[in-house]
């Protein structure tokens, strides 16, 4: 019997268009599209074929910032919940942050850990980042071999001590290594410069800019120098995850000019929220660095028009309400990460219109570009023969409120709760199988790892 589906819409997201059409899949792959409503096709060539109608089939999400925290943190996060969340927002493949799980992977055998504990734990597709700390240079590459796509650095300190942060020292040790490597450096580009506010701590600690006094642009500008030096003298490939600051695109720009392989995401918080609207002590809006101004917003969204900002991700960071100290709302203990990996499609189609953009500027900020920024442009990000049948149906004319009961992730606190967003995702696809279709999830997690060996990967089954 064949194993063959067809995928119909009136609207489907073809490289640059939208029109109706009717994709077959195979094994998990696309193999081929035709143009129409797919009345040709014979129940016996296909016989699975599931017509969405108008609802609109684009390629799935690729959130490449997510933290899940396990094993370790597993009250804060973990896989089952994370991926089921993913699954709910559009998104078909996360890629896991090296921090907060204990161990952090940062040795070969933490990431042998991590994979196990994982294991059968997936609704989504995951790919996974090492990390580098002080010291650990010598498993850079034997972590490369095992499938980790590259590696997150702090150049501050990164919330929990068994992640240190590094300095220019060690990333002269760690740079020669990975050159001429597939390996990309992602950066939490923060320094401790001095720069921020002395007398924060004698101020109200409830108030939203007390913190923001706390961590100045300043802080992120130092890093991006760093960074920027460190991409031009060895040329591995670097990127800077989480802007917010748009004072550093003059120096971005400046080095992209100059050569440097380097790219630059930001984050649906600081582009769909403002400092000045944050109430007191609501710290579910606390990350780092800081969501900034209003008139800073504008400013990465025109960034994000001329193309000096590559892809928008969640950089979800949950934790548990006791770490967000939300009875004392005292933002300078509060834990620094906001959730909202089942969001990332609304809240950025929520504000798309009102700032010029279409679904091909989304398709590109949120698929396209993430997947080639994690050595997975070539199977994920596109609706294309040979590519994985991963997709999100949706309908971007429709509208949802953020609840506690359709919030996925598990700790559900997010700034956005109560939220009004445009954009309802009805069913997601990974790789050909339907894992979530309104509300309901596929009986078990059918997700796999995606390892950095290119058109290999291993099930997480
Ligand atoms: N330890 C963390 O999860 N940190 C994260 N926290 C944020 N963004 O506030 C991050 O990505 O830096
Ligand atoms: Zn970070
Ligand atoms: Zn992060």
């Amino acid at each position: 019997m064949s194993t063959r589906k067809a995928f119909v819409s009136r609207r489907v997201f073809l490289e640059n268009e939208i029109i109706p059409a009717c994709i077959i899949v195979d094994n998990g792959k696309v193999t081929s599209i035709q143009p129409g409503d797919g009345s040709k096709i014979s129940k016996s060539d296909v016989p699975e074929i599931i017509n969405v109608g108008d609802q609109l089939i684009m390629p799935g999400v690729v959130d490449c910032h997510v933290h899940v925290n396990e094993p370790g943190r597993t009250a804060w996060e973990g896989y089952l919940t994370a991926t089921k969340a993913a699954a709910a927002g559009g998104v078909t493949t996360i890629v896991d942050m090296p921090l907060n799980s204990i161990p952090s992977t940062v040795t070969l055998p933490a990431f042998t850990t991590k994979l196990s504990e994982a294991a059968g734990k997936c609704y989504v597709d995951v790919g996974f980042w090492g990390g580098i700390v002080p010291g650990n240079q010598n498993e850079l590459v034997p972590m490369l071999n095992a499938g980790v796509m590259g590696f997150k650095c702090f150049l501050i300190h990164s919330g929990v001590d068994e992640f240190p942060h590094v300095d220019r020292s060690d990333l002269e040790q760690a740079f020669p290594i990975l050159q001429g490597t597939s390996a990309v450096v992602l950066f939490h580009a923060e320094v401790d410069c001095g720069c921020g506010s002395s007398t924060y701590i004698e101020k109200e600690p409830r108030k939203y800019e007390t913190f923001l006094e706390s961590r100045p642009d300043q802080m992120e500008l130092e890093a991006i120098k760093l960074v920027c030096e460190l991409c031009l003298k060895y040329r591995v490939r670097c990127h800077i995850v989480h802007l917010s600051t748009a004072k550093a695109l003059p120096i971005i720009i400046d080095a992209r000019k100059a050569g440097a392989p380097l790219t630059v995401e930001t984050c649906h918080h600081y582009l769909s929220l403002e400092a000045e609207t944050i109430p007191d002590g609501a710290t579910q809006y606390k990350c780092c660095p800081p969501i900034r101004g209003k008139s800073n917003q504008d400013l990465l969204w025109e960034a994000l028009k001329d193309g000096h900002i590559d892809m928008v991700v969640s950089d979800h960071s949950p934790c548990t309400a006791d770490l967000k100290v939300l009875d004392t709302g005292d933002f300078l203990c509060a834990w620094g990460g906001i959730a909202s990996v089942q969001l990332g499609l609304s809240l950025f189609w929520t504000n798309c219109l009102r700032h010029d953009m279409t679904l091909v500027d989304l398709v590109q900020l949120l698929c396209r570009k993430t997947a080639e920024m994690a050595n997975l442009g070539h199977r994920k990000g596109a609706i294309k023969e040979g590519y994985d049948a991963d997709f999100v149906v949706w309908d971007p004319d429709s509208t949802f409120k953020v609840t506690e009961k359709n919030i996925h992730f598990k700790n559900k606190i997010t700034p956005y709760m109560g939220k009004e967003l445009k954009g309802v995702v009805q069913s997601t696809i990974v790789q050909g199988v339907t894992v979530y279709d309104r509300g309901d999830f596929s009986e078990a997690p059918r997700g796999h790892f995606m390892l950095n060996e290119k058109n290999k990967s291993q099930s997480a089954l």
